[in-house]
C-alpha cells in the first residue's frame, strides 16, 4: 500500500488537471500529450512499480507443504474418529491450496479430496474433484481408480450420459477384479437409472418480474423508478443479476456466483490461493475474466486499487460486447465518441443489455475533490499499463482499424468512467458467515457444525448469524432507483443476484426509493447528510428529513428515564446538546454524556457497568440468573425498544452461548428466561430494522437453537412466522436453514 502511495504521490507532481474536469477521455489525453520525458518519467514509475510487486514463488516448496497436509489427510481420514471425513476433507482442501502450480501434488490432493468428499455425500463436488484430478495428470497407472469414482458420483447425481461416458471410458481399460466387480454392479445402477426417468435437467427459471418503471426527470435526480401497479408489502418488484462483482477483503468466496459455503473451493494455481470458485462450471465461466486478472491477483495488486477493481471488472466484462459498434473507428476520438452515443441514447426500457445500462449509470467525477480525482486517474492508468504490459488484453484490439495506442487511451478512460460511476452507483451485498473464522477456512468443511452435507448439527444455527459485507458489486438496475431516507424495498442479496421486495404499500406511480445511508430509523438526519452530499452530491429532501421534527423516529429508540430520584421523568436526549451523537455506551463516546431534558442532570448509567459485569461471570449460574433479572432491571432506565437495550440483549445472548457451546448446560427455567430475552431483542429489531432484516434473521437463529434443543415452549404460529422470514436468505442459506427447521423444529408445531 505504501510502495502505491509513494509511486502515485511522484506521479501526481509530474501532472497538472484542468481546472475544469471535461471527461475521461480529454484527461487521458492530456496525460498522453505531456512532455516526452516527463511522460516516459510518468509512466515508468508505475512500469517499475508492477515489476516490483512479482513475488518469490518456490513450486518445490508448494509440493512439499501439499504432501504434508495430504498425508496428514489420509492419517485422519483412516482414523475412526466421527469427524474423520470431514476433518481429513479440511486438510486434503488445504494441499490442494498449497500445492499451487505444483500439478502432481495437485492431482493427489483432488483426488484425495474427492474420496473423501464421495464418503460424506458431497457427490456433485467429489466429481469435480476426480475432473480436476484428472485434469492436472493423475497418474496414468491408477486413473481407472478416479474414472470409478466419477462414475459413482455421476450415478448418484442421477447424470446417465456422464455415467454411460465413464463407464465407456472403464470398459475399454484392463480391470482386476475387484474394479470389475464395481464395474458391473455400475452398469446395472445405469439400466435402473434409464429405465426410472428420463434425466432431467432441472433449470431455475429465474422470472424476471419487473413491476418498476424508469422516468427521467430534468433536474438533478435524473432517472428515478416508478411503481407500474399497486405493489403490495413483501411482493418481489424485481430482481438482477450481476455479471460484476468483486469479493470484498479478498474474502475467499466463489468468483464467478459470489457463493460463500463452498464445500469444495477449488483455487485458481497461478494466483497464490487469492481466488477461488465453488465449482468447475463458474470456473470455467469466469476464465474470460480471469485470464486478464490472474497476474494482478499474483501480484496481490488489486486490494490496493478499491472502486477501481470493479471498473476493470466492468471493461473485462463489457469490451467483448462494445467492441462491434467500433469496429470502423479509426481514432481514439471516434472511438470515445460512438462510447459517448452508445452511452447517451435514451433509456429504450429496463430490457438493455447490461453493458449499456451500465454505460448510462451518473457520474460525479466532475464534482470530486482534486485529490479523490487525481487518485481514480491513477488507478485507471496503472491498471492499463498492468493491462499492457503483464497480459495479452490488447491482442484482441488487433483486427480493429484503430491502433494499440489509441486502445489504450480508451480503456484507461473507460475504467476511470466506470470507477467514477461506480462511486454513486456501486452497492455492497452480505452474507451470513461464521464468526472468528480464519480467513482460509471454509464454513462447510467445519465438523463442529454439521451432521451432513447442508444439515446443520442440533443447537448450531446461531454459528451463522453473522452478518457480513461480501462483494462489491455491479446492478445497473438497482442503480436506478433513488435515494430516500425511508426505502421502499429491502434488497435481498443472492450471491451475485438481488431480489427487490416492497418494504411497505407502494402505489401506481409512486417513485420506488432505496437507501444509500442508514436509514431514519438508524441514524440522525445530519449523520446521513454527510455521506450523502459527500458520496453521492446531493442534499436530501425526502418526506423524512423534510418534516418539522426529522429525528423523532430514531429518537424513540433513545428514552431513558432519569436517574435523579426527584425527577425519574421519561426524556429524550436532545440530538444538539448531545453533538449529534447518542451512542455514549462507545468508548469513543465517553465525551458526549447524556443530559435529562427535563432535570438538565447527567446521567451517571451506573447499571451499565455492573450490567458488563455481571457478563463476564456469566459462567457461574448465579450470576447468569443475576443477569437475567438485570435485564429486566433495564426498563427502570431505558423506555420502551431503547437500541441499547437490543445492544445489551445481544452480549447476554451470545455470552450464554458460549457458556452452551463449551458444554455447560443451562437449567430449564435458564433456558426460558434466555428465550424470552431473544424474543424482546426480535421485538426491537423489527420495530427499528424491521421484521424480514438481516439482523432480524440472524438473531432468530438463536431462538431457533433453543428450540431445536426442546429447552423453551413456543406455539405453531412463531414457528411458521420464523420459517417465512427464510425467504429473504440467500438460496445456499435459505437450504441449510430449512433443512435444520425440518430436521429439528418442524416436528414441534404438533
Ligand atoms: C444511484 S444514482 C440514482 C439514479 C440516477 N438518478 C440516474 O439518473 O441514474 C445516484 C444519483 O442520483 C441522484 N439522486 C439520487 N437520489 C436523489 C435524491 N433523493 N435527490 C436528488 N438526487 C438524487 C444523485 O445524483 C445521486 O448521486
Amino acid at each position: 500500500m505504501e510502495r502505491l502511495a509513494r509511486v502515485f504521490s511522484k506521479q501526481d507532481e509530474l501532472i497538472t488537471l484542468d481546472e475544469d474536469y471535461k471527461d475521461e477521455f480529454e484527461t487521458f489525453k492530456s496525460l498522453a500529450a505531456l512532455p516526452v520525458d516527463k511522460r516516459q518519467r510518468f509512466q515508468q514509475l508505475a512500469i517499475k512499480l508492477l515489476q516490483d510487486f512479482e513475488q518469490p514463488h518456490d513450486t518445490k516448496k508448494c509440493a512439499e507443504r501439499s504432501r504434508n497436509l495430504r498425508e496428514e489427510g489420509n492419517l485422519v481420514f483412516r482414523g475412526s474418529s466421527e469427524d474423520a471425513v470431514l476433518n481429513a476433507c479440511r486438510l486434503y482442501t488445504a494441499a490442494v491450496f498449497e500445492a499451487e502450480d505444483a500439478v502432481d501434488e495437485l492431482s493427489l490432493a483432488f483426488a484425495n479430496r474427492g474420496m473423501a468428499l464421495q464418503e460424506y455425500g458431497y457427490y456433485r463436488e467429489a466429481y469435480d474433484d476426480c475432473a480436476n484430478a484428472l485434469e492436472c495428470g493423475y497418474p496414468e497407472k491408477v486413473r481407472h481408480k478416479v474414472i470409478m469414482r466419477q462414475a459413482y458420483c455421476a450415478w448418484k447425481l442421477e447424470k446417465i450420459a456422464l455415467l454411460e461416458e465413464h463407464l465407456d471410458c472403464l470398459e475399454k481399460l484392463k480391470l482386476n477384479e475387484s474394479f470389475q466387480q464395481q464395474l458391473d454392479n455400475l452398469k446395472q445402477k445405469l439400466e435402473l437409472l434409464k429405465n426410472q426417468a428420463n434425466e432431467q435437467e432441472t433449470q431455475e427459471k429465474v422470472e424476471d418480474k419487473a413491476l418498476g418503471e424508469i422516468l427521467t426527470d430534468p433536474g438533478q435526480r435524473g432517472r428515478y423508478m416508478v411503481a407500474k401497479e399497486n405493489i403490495s408489502k413483501g411482493n418481489v418488484i424485481f430482481s438482477e443479476r450481476a455479471s460484476c462483482f468483486v469479493p470484498l477483503q479478498q474474502l475467499l468466496i466463489c468468483q464467478q456466483c459470489a457463493a460463500s459455503l463452498m464445500s469444495a473451493p477449488i483455487p485458481c494455481p497461478k494466483c497464490h490461493q487469492r481466488v477461488v470458485y465453488c465449482s468447475r462450471k463458474c470456473r470455467e465461466a469466469h476464465s474470460a475474466i480471469h485470464k486478464y486478472e490472474c497476474a494482478a491477483y499474483r501480484k496481490d495488486l488489486l486490494k490496493l486499487l478499491g472502486v477501481s477493481h470493479l471498473a476493470l471488472r466492468l471493461v473485462l466484462a463489457y469490451i467483448p460486447h462494445i467492441m462491434p459498434h467500433l469496429q470502423e473507428r479509426t481514432s481514439a476520438q471516434s472511438i470515445w465518441d460512438e462510447i459517448m452515443n452508445l452511452a447517451r441514447k435514451p433509456e429504450v426500457c429496463e430490457h438493455a443489455p447490461e453493458y449499456l445500462r451500465s454505460l448510462r449509470m451518473v457520474s460525479l467525477l466532475d464534482q470530486a475533490s482534486k485529490a479523490e480525482l487525481t487518485y481514480h486517474i491513477l488507478c485507471a492508468n496503472f491498471l492499463q499499463l498492468y493491462l499492457k504490459g503483464h497480459t495479452d488484453f490488447f491482442d484482441q484490439f488487433r483486427s480493429m482499424s484503430a491502433s494499440t495506442e489509441d486502445w489504450q487511451l480508451i480503456i484507461s478512460a473507460l475504467i476511470l468512467r466506470f470507477a467514477g460511476q461506480l462511486l454513486a452507483n456501486g452497492h455492497v451485498g452480505d452474507a451470513l458467515l461464521v464468526v472468528g473464522m480464519e480467513p482460509n477456512e471454509f464454513v462447510a468443511l467445519q465438523p463442529d457444525l454439521w451432521q451432513k452435507p447442508r444439515h446443520l448439527k442440533r443447537g448450531q444455527l446461531h454459528n451463522l448469524s453473522h452478518s457480513e459485507l461480501i462483494t462489491a458489486i455491479n446492478l445497473p438496475n438497482l442503480s436506478l432507483c433513488n435515494h430516500a431516507c425511508e426505502p421502499s424495498i429491502r434488497t435481498k442479496f443472492d450471491g451475485c443476484s438481488v431480489v427487490n421486495y416492497a418494504a411497505k404499500d407502494i402505489l401506481h406511480g409512486e417513485e420506488i426509493f432505496n437507501c444509500y445511508t442508514r436509514d431514519y430509523m438508524n441514524s440522525l438526519k445530519l449523520q446521513r447528510c454527510e455521506p450523502l452530499k459527500d458520496v453521492y452530491k446531493f442534499e436530501c429532501a425526502c418526506t423524512k428529513c423534510t418534516q418539522t421534527d426529522p429525528d423523532q423516529n430514531y429518537l424513540s429508540f433513545h428514552r431513558y428515564r432519569c436517574e435523579n430520584p426527584n425527577c425519574r421523568q421519561e426524556f429524550l436526549p436532545d440530538a444538539k446538546v448531545q453533538r449529534n451523537n447518542l451512542i455514549w455506551w462507545l468508548a469513543s463516546n465517553i465525551e458526549n454524556p447524556i443530559i435529562c431534558t427535563v432535570c438538565q442532570e447527567r446521567q451517571h448509567f451506573a447499571w451499565y457497568k455492573e450490567f458488563l459485569e455481571l457478563i463476564w461471570s456469566c459462567a457461574d449460574s448465579s450470576k447468569r440468573q443475576a443477569l437475567f433479572k438485570a435485564f429486566d432491571d433495564l426498563d427502570q432506565w431505558l423506555v420502551d425498544y431503547h437500541s441499547l437495550k437490543r445492544l445489551l440483549a445481544e452480549e447476554l445472548v451470545n455470552a450464554c452461548f458460549v457458556e452452551i457451546d463449551e458444554g455447560t448446560s443451562l437449567d430449564e427455567l435458564a433456558y426460558e428466561d434466555l428465550a424470552r430475552i431473544i424474543r424482546k431483542q426480535l421485538e426491537g429489531t423489527a420495530a427499528q430494522c424491521g421484521d424480514t432484516s438481516m439482523e432480524y434473521i440472524a438473531r432468530m437463529t438463536y431462538l431457533w437453537d433453543i428450540i431445536a434443543q426442546k429447552k423453551c415452549r413456543t406455539s405453531k404460529k412463531e414457528l411458521l412466522e420464523m420459517k417465512g422470514k427464510v425467504e429473504y436468505l440467500a438460496s445456499e442459506h435459505r437450504e441449510v436453514f430449512l433443512n435444520y427447521y425440518n430436521d429439528f423444529i418442524e416436528q414441534q408445531c404438533n
